[in-house]
C-alpha cells in the first residue's frame, strides 16, 4: 500500500518537473536548484500560480494518499499547459480542460425529447423492477414468520399456509424477470437513438466550422468526439438510467420500508445518510476533474499514434519508428498514471463506502437481535429488516460504482456538446447566386487587408489591390511564403478579408450562398489533390454528384486522364486507396482536374497545380489544365515560371504586394523582378541538374 502511495506521490512530482522542462534541461526540485536558465524559462512561460505549484516541497507531496492526491486534484491541471515533452503535442488545443465542454443539460433533454415516451416506459419498468426488489423482502419475512411458526405449532397444515405467499412470490420473481427485460431493451433503443442522433448533430456541427477552425484542430481530436465520446456517454447515460435509477429507487423504497419494519433501527441506520451525501458530493467533484484530464490524455496518446499511422511513408523515410514509439510510451504511460490516480480515488471511494456500510448491517443485527430479544421484533421483522437493508447496501455500492461511469459520461457529453453548440464565427448567411447566363467572371480584390485568425498579428496582405477580368488568365509569381495561395484562399471565400472586398461581377463573396460559390462557380485544382478512398468514377464524380457517366467520361477526356483509366483492369471502377495512394502523382492530379471540370465553374483556380509532378507528368498535366480552363477565368498560383509564360497577365507579388504586372514579353523586357526569378530558377535548376 505504501509503495502505491509512493508511486503516486512520485508521479505528481515527476509531473511538475516535467513542467519546468526547458530545452531538454530538467530542474530536478528533489536534488538541486534552479539554474538560472530555468528560472528565467519559469517566469517567462509559467504562470504566478504554476509557479507556486512548483515550489511545493516533495516531502509535503509525499505525505501519503489524501495530501498526493489532493495535491493533483486541486492543482494538478495548472502544470499541464506546459507539461509536455513533445512539440508536436504542444501544438494541440489549449483549452482542452477549460469550461466551454461544459455539460449541456438544455440541449440533453432536447435530444431525449423525440424518445420521451419509451424513455418515460424504460424508466417505469426499472422502477418497476426496484420496486419489486422492495417488495421481495416483505414478503420473505412473511414466509420467515410461518416457517419459524411451524417450529412451534407443528400440527397446522404448512401447505396451506405457505401456499398464497409462495404463489405471490413466484409472481413478484416472474413480473421482475419482465420488467428487467423491458427496461433493458427500451434504454438500449433511446441509447442508440440519441447517440446516433448527437453524432449526426456533432458531425454536421464540424463541417460547417470556419477554415480558421480547421487551422488549430488535429483530426484525431475531432474524430475521437464523434466516436469515443459519444461512445463513453451513451454507454454512461444508459448505466445511469438502469443502474442507477433503480439503485436510487431501491434505496428510498427500502429506507420507507425499514421505517415501517422498525422507526428505532431505521433511525441508526439515517444518522449517517447526511455524511453519504456530503462526502459524496465532494469526492466527486474531485474526481470528475481528474476524469476529464485522464481523457484528454488517451486522447493525446491517440493523437501520437494516428499521425504516424497516416504518416507512415515520412516516418519510415525518417526511420522514425523508435521515436514515434517512446512519443507513444510516454504518452501512454501518463494516461495510465492519471487513469491509475482516478482507478485509485474511486477505489477509495468504493471501499469506504462499503466499510461503512457493512458496519451499518452488523449494528442492525446487533440491535435487532436485541428488539426481538425484548419481543419488540419477529424473527420475520429482523430477517425483512436485514434483506432490506442489504437492499439499500448493494444500491448504495452499485451507485459508488457508478460513480466513475456517470463522472465519464459528463466530461465526455461535455465535449461532444462543446463542438455540437459551437457556432462558425463567419457569417454564412448570404445568398446571392448569378445566373449562369449572367455570370462573366470579372474578379476584383479591393484594398484587401488580410491576416490569418491564428496569427492575428501577422498581416499576409496589406492594401492589396487586383483586378482579374473575365476569361483571362492571371498567374500570381513570388516566392514562397508571399501570400499567393492566401489570394486564392480568399476568393474561395476560406477566410474573410479583415478590411477590404472580393467581388466577382461585383458581387462581394461574402453576399454569395457559399455552397454555390465553391460547389459551382469555382473550381480549384491545388497541388496535393485529395483523392476519396473509393473508385476513379466516384472521385470524378464528387465535383458534381449528380452528374451521369458520361459526364464523368467527357470530364475524364477533357482533364486527358481517359486513356490511363480506361488502361486500369477495372476501368473507370477501380479502387484508388487511401487518399488515392495507389495512383501516381500524375494521375491523380488529372482525375482532380477532371472532378473540377465536371462542375463546369466559369473560374478556375489553379494553386500549384503541377508544382508536385516529375517534368514528364508536368507537361501531360499542363496540356490537361490548358484544355480544362478554356473560355474560363483563371487564377493561376505558380512559383515555376515556366507554368505561367503564356498567361494573359502575370502579376508579381512580394511581401503581400503587387511589385511587376504584364504579359511575359513585358516583364522580360523590364528586366525587374520577374527578370530576378527567373534567373533565380534558371540557376537552381541548372543546379539541379548539374
Ligand atoms: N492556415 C494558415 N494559418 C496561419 N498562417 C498561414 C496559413 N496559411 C499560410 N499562412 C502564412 O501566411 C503567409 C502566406 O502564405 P501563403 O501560403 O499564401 O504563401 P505562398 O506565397 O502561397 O507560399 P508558397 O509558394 O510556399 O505556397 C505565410 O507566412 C504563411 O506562413
Amino acid at each position: 500500500m505504501w509503495q502505491l502511495l509512493h508511486s503516486q506521490s512520485c508521479h505528481l512530482l515527476r509531473q511538475r518537473l516535467t513542467a519546468v522542462k526547458s530545452n531538454g534541461h530538467y530542474f530536478n526540485l528533489l536534488k538541486s536548484k534552479p539554474s538560472d536558465a530555468v528560472k528565467r524559462y519559469i517566469s517567462k512561460n509559467c504562470s504566478e500560480k504554476q509557479i507556486k505549484t512548483l515550489q511545493i516541497s516533495p516531502w509535503k507531496l509525499c505525505t501519503g494518499i489524501s495530501v498526493g492526491l489532493g495535491a493533483r486534484l486541486f492543482i494538478g491541471d495548472t502544470v499541464f499547459c506546459k507539461a509536455q515533452t513533445q512539440s508536436r503535442i504542444i501544438q494541440r488545443r489549449p483549452n482542452v480542460l477549460d469550461d466551454s465542454g461544459q455539460f449541456d443539460w438544455k440541449r440533453f433533454f432536447e435530444y431525449l425529447k423525440p424518445h420521451k415516451w419509451l424513455l418515460v416506459a424504460a424508466v417505469a419498468s426499472a422502477m418497476a423492477v426496484a420496486f419489486l426488489n422492495i417488495y421481495i423482502p416483505a414478503m420473505l419475512g412473511v414466509i420467515v414468520n410461518i416457517l419459524a411458526d411451524m417450529r412451534h405449532n407443528p400440527t397446522a397444515d404448512f401447505i396451506e399456509q405457505i401456499k398464497y405467499p409462495a404463489l405471490k412470490m413466484i409472481t413478484l420473481y416472474i413480473g421482475q424477470a419482465m420488467f428487467t427485460f423491458f427496461y433493458i431493451h427500451l434504454l438500449a433503443q433511446v441509447g442508440e437513438r440519441v447517440a446516433a442522433q448527437m453524432k449526426q448533430d456533432l458531425f454536421v456541427s464540424i463541417l460547417q466550422q470556419d477554415m480558421a477552425f480547421f487551422d488549430q484542430e488535429r483530426t484525431g481530436e475531432l474524430v475521437n468526439r464523434i466516436t469515443v465520446d459519444v461512445q463513453d456517454f451513451k454507454s454512461s447515460f444508459k448505466q445511469t438510467i438502469s443502474g442507477g435509477l433503480r439503485a436510487i429507487t431501491q434505496v428510498v423504497g427500502s429506507a420507507v420500508s425499514l421505517l415501517v419494519i422498525s422507526p428505532h433501527l431505521t433511525g441508526l441506520t439515517m444518522l449517517c445518510v447526511p455524511t453519504v451525501v456530503i462526502g459524496g458530493t465532494f469526492i466527486g467533484s474531485l474526481l470528475r476533474k481528474l476524469s476529464r484530464e485522464a481523457q484528454a490524455q488517451i486522447e493525446k496518446a491517440t493523437l501520437v499514434a494516428e499521425e504516424a499511422i497516416a504518416n507512415m511513408r515520412t516516418v519510415r523515410a525518417f526511420a522514425g519508428e523508435e521515436n514515434e514509439a517512446n512519443m507513444f510510451a510516454e504518452e501512454c504511460e501518463t494516461a495510465a498514471h492519471l487513469s491509475m490516480e482516478l482507478g485509485l480515488g474511486v477505489g477509495l471511494f468504493q471501499a469506504g463506502t462499503n466499510l461503512f456500510l457493512n458496519g451499518m448491517v452488523l449494528a442492525t443485527m446487533f440491535l435487532g437481535g436485541h428488539l426481538m430479544s425484548t419481543g419488540q421484533m419477529s424473527a420475520g421483522d429482523v430477517m425483512a429488516f436485514l434483506v432490506n437493508a442489504q437492499t439499500i447496501q448493494r444500491s448504495v455500492a452499485q451507485i459508488s460504482l457508478l460513480f466513475g461511469s456517470v463522472i465519464k459520461g459528463l466530461s465526455a457529453g461535455g465535449r461532444v456538446f462543446e463542438y455540437i453548440n459551437k457556432t462558425p464565427k463567419m457569417d454564412t448567411s448570404g445568398t446571392k447566386t448569378i445566373k449562369y447566363h449572367e455570370f462573366h467572371g470579372d474578379i476584383e480584390f479591393k484594398d484587401v487587408t488580410f491576416a490569418y485568425p491564428t496569427r492575428p498579428d501577422a498581416v499576409v496582405l496589406n492594401n492589396f489591390n487586383l483586378k482579374i477580368p473575365a476569361g483571362k488568365t492571371v498567374a500570381i509569381v513570388g516566392s514562397s511564403g508571399n501570400g499567393k495561395s492566401t489570394i486564392a484562399a480568399l476568393l474561395e471565400r476560406f477566410y474573410d478579408v479583415d478590411e477590404g472586398s472580393v467581388t466577382i461581377d461585383g458581387v462581394d463573396v461574402r453576399d454569395m450562398d457559399g455552397k454555390w460559390l465553391r460547389g459551382r462557380a469555382i473550381g480549384l485544382i491545388s497541388q496535393e489533390p485529395v483523392l476519396f478512398a473509393t473508385t476513379v468514377k466516384e472521385n470524378i464524380r464528387y465535383g458534381k454528384p449528380e452528374a451521369t457517366d458520361q459526364e464523368v467520361y467527357r470530364a475524364a477526356q477533357t482533364a486527358n486522364a481517359e486513356d490511363f483509366i480506361r488502361n486500369f483492369p477495372d476501368g473507370y471502377d477501380t479502387m484508388v486507396g487511401e487518399r488515392g495512394m495507389s495512383l501516381s502523382g500524375g494521375q491523380k492530379q488529372r482525375i482532380a482536374i477532371a472532378r473540377a471540370v465536371l462542375k463546369n465553374p466559369p473560374i478556375m483556380i489553379l494553386d500549384e497545380a503541377t508544382s508536385a509532378l516529375d517534368a514528364t507528368s508536368e507537361k501531360v498535366v499542363q496540356t490537361a489544365l490548358e484544355t480544362a480552363s478554356k473560355g474560363r477565368t483563371v487564377l493561376v498560383i505558380a512559383h515555376r515560371l515556366s507554368t505561367v509564360m503564356s498567361a494573359d497577365i502575370i502579376v508579381v507579388l512580394s511581401k503581400g504586394q503587387i511589385v511587376e504586372m504584364g504579359n511575359h514579353e513585358q516583364l522580360k523586357k523590364q528586366k525587374g523582378h520577374y527578370w530576378n526569378l527567373i534567373k533565380q530558377q534558371d540557376q537552381e535548376s541548372n543546379g539541379r541538374s548539374l
